[in-house]
This record gives C-alpha cells, structure tokens and sequence, in this order.
C-alpha cells in the first residue's frame, strides 16, 4: 500500500521562509504587541498540530514501527495512535520531557482516565539523537518504518559535521522499503515563537538549545548522499492549502479548533516553514528483512518504570 502523499508532486517548493532569528521578551515593551503575539503563537500551534496530524495520517500505517527523535514530551501520541502504528521508540535530550513522555504514555497525568490506554508498546530513550553511537544503540529497536523529527531538525545544523551524523543515524536506523516506497523521515521544520514568549507564559516546552538555519538547498544534496532522498516537500501555507481541499482535513481542522479564514490565520502566524519527508529508495541497501518485525517490540512495554527509560551518553 502506498503512502498517502505519494500522489501529491515531489517537486520542491522555492522559498521556505526567512532566517528564524532570536529574540528577547522585552519586559518594558508593548503591551498589545505581545497580546497580539501570544494569539499568534496559540494560532501557530494549533495549525502546527494540524499539519502533523496530516502529515502522520499520510505516512504512517497500521503496524509501523516509528522513531520520533528529538521527541519533547511525546505530544505526538495520540496522533500516531490514530495511526494505529505497532511500536513507537522516542528518543530526547531532556530528562525532564522524558519523564513526561512516560507518564503521559502510561496515562498517569489523565486523572479521570478519560482515555484507553495506547495500543502500541513504546520505549523512552533520553539522550542526544546526533550522537555518533546513535544507531549502534538504536540498532536493538531497528529498522523504523519511520522517523519523525518534528520542529527539531535544525538543532543538529550547529556544524557539517553533527548534520551529518543526523543524517547518517537517521538513515542507518530506517527499513529499506519492500516497494521502494516504505522509508519515510517527516519533519515539519521548525518554531521559533517560543523564544519571544517563554518569559511572559512559562512556556513548558520551550527549549533552551540555540536554533539553527537549515538551508534546504544545502539539507537536499547532503541527505542523498545518506540514502535519503526527498519525496515530498511544500511549505507549510502550500500543505495546508493543498490538505484543506479534503473534507477529512477540513473536519479535523474544525476538531483541533483550528479552523477559521485559513489564509487570514496563515498570514497571522507568520512564516512558512517546510513540510517534507524522505525515504530511502528500494535496492540501495538491499533486501527488506521482515523477520525483525517482532524482535525488536520486545524492547518495548506496554507499562513503563522509571527504570525502563534508556540513558545514553557520548560514553556509551
Ligand atoms: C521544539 S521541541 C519539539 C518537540 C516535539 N518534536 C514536538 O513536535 O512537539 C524540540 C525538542 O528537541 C529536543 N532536542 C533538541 N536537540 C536534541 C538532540 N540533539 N537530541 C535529542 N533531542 C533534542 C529538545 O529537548 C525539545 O524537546
């Protein structure tokens, strides 16, 4: 069965957007301006949690086995559970987000256990997704059908050097595909609202990591010496443009209270960001091995302890 995107055009879109620059909350500054930012950041979140919505729908299916690196507080469960994925593998730098990513898995923050438990195994792993020993430690819970690395990829860009070792953990860690179609990396690029707000809102998943420029005509030749080659790629105003034409998306815009004058809300939030994914293709690295398929479940769990989170560190 093919991915959902794979009718849409491949063709890369021109323009991702400026620079994303750092700025500081001014505590004397205006007033009004950081009100009409703050409506801008929750607009900019909703369609952010959108676009994922659509891009896990298009790619993912029912059994993958998904990767999500650089992974926050997992607040991309219930998207892949929709998905109905088979196993599910986070890796993250921050312990704290880790921890979260646990309870929030086990459903221990849902006091009034409003919703069943996921139906997938998982396993948390804390530590940094460049680190050149990624795939070596990963290498139990491979091949992934898909990688997902949402609004995170550019913290890798500090230097060639971690970009490639990115790249390389990515691709190493991926399943070739059985009809060349299989591998997917999906990313919908990268946010920077929330280092103008974190001061004024406490932000709880504000990071403090400096954000790199991912230029995407430098990413493009440097993935595809990793095997990756792009399949898919639009722009954020494009996607949504392009996904709004379908009742389903049009209807879970409406759910995630998203909905409104699309192009007013998209010219309110700013910038376009890149939405795309990457597969390895069929043959490049030989021949799909389906007898890992449970194997590498067994790592998971259904309940997760404090002492099933996997630490790793550059001296692993
Ligand atoms: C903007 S948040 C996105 C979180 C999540 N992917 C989402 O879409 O909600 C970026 C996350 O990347 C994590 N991060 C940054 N650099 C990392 C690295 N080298 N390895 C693992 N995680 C990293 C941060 O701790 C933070 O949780």
């Amino acid at each position: 069965m093919k991915r959902g995107y794979e009718s849409s055009s491949s063709s890369p879109s021109s323009t991702f957007g400026p620079p994303q620059s750092r700025f500081k909350y001014n505590p004397e500054g205006d007033s009004q301006f950081l009100e009409d930012e703050s409506t801008k950041f929750f607009a900019r979140k909703k369609l952010n949690n959108w676009i994922k919505s659509v891009l896990i729908q298009l790619s993912a299916r029912r059994g993958d086995a998904v990767m999500d690196l650089a992974c926050g507080k997992a607040g991309d469960l219930i998207k892949w559970d929709k998905a109905k994925i088979g196993y599910y593998v986070v890796i993250g730098i921050a312990e704290g987000s880790i921890q979260d990513c646990r309870t929030r898995y086990n459903g221990d923050a849902d006091h009034h256990q409003r919703r069943k438990k996921f139906t997938f195994p998982a396993h948390l792993i804390c530590g940094d997704c460049c680190e050149a020993r990624s795939d070596d430690v990963l290498a139990n819970d491979a091949p992934f059908d898909i990688c997902s690395c949402q609004f995170a990829l550019h913290y890798s860009w500090s230097t060639e050097a971690w970009a490639r070792r990115a790249l390389a953990n990515v691709s190493a860690l991926l399943r070739p595909g059985a009809e060349g179609l299989e591998f997917a990396m999906v990313s919908t690029g990268y946010s920077s609202m929330k280092n103008l707000l974190k001061n004024k809102f406490h932000l709880e998943d504000a990071v403090d990591c400096p954000e790199w420029i991912v230029p995407f005509h430098v990413f493009k030749p440097l993935a595809e010496g990793y095997d990756l080659d792009i399949v898919f790629v639009k722009n954020s105003h494009e996607f949504v443009h392009e996904y709004l034409k379908k009742p389903v998306y049009v209807e879970l815009m409406r759910r995630l209270g998203a909905l409104g004058d699309c192009d007013q809300d998209q010219r309110r939030v700013g910038s376009s960001l890149p939405v795309f994914v990457l597969r390895v293709e069929e043959g490049e690295r030989g021949q799909p091995d389906r007898t890992q398929g449970n194997r590498r479940r067994d790592n998971g769990k259904m309940h997760l302890s404090k002492e099933d989170i996997l630490y790793i560190s550059s001296e692993n």
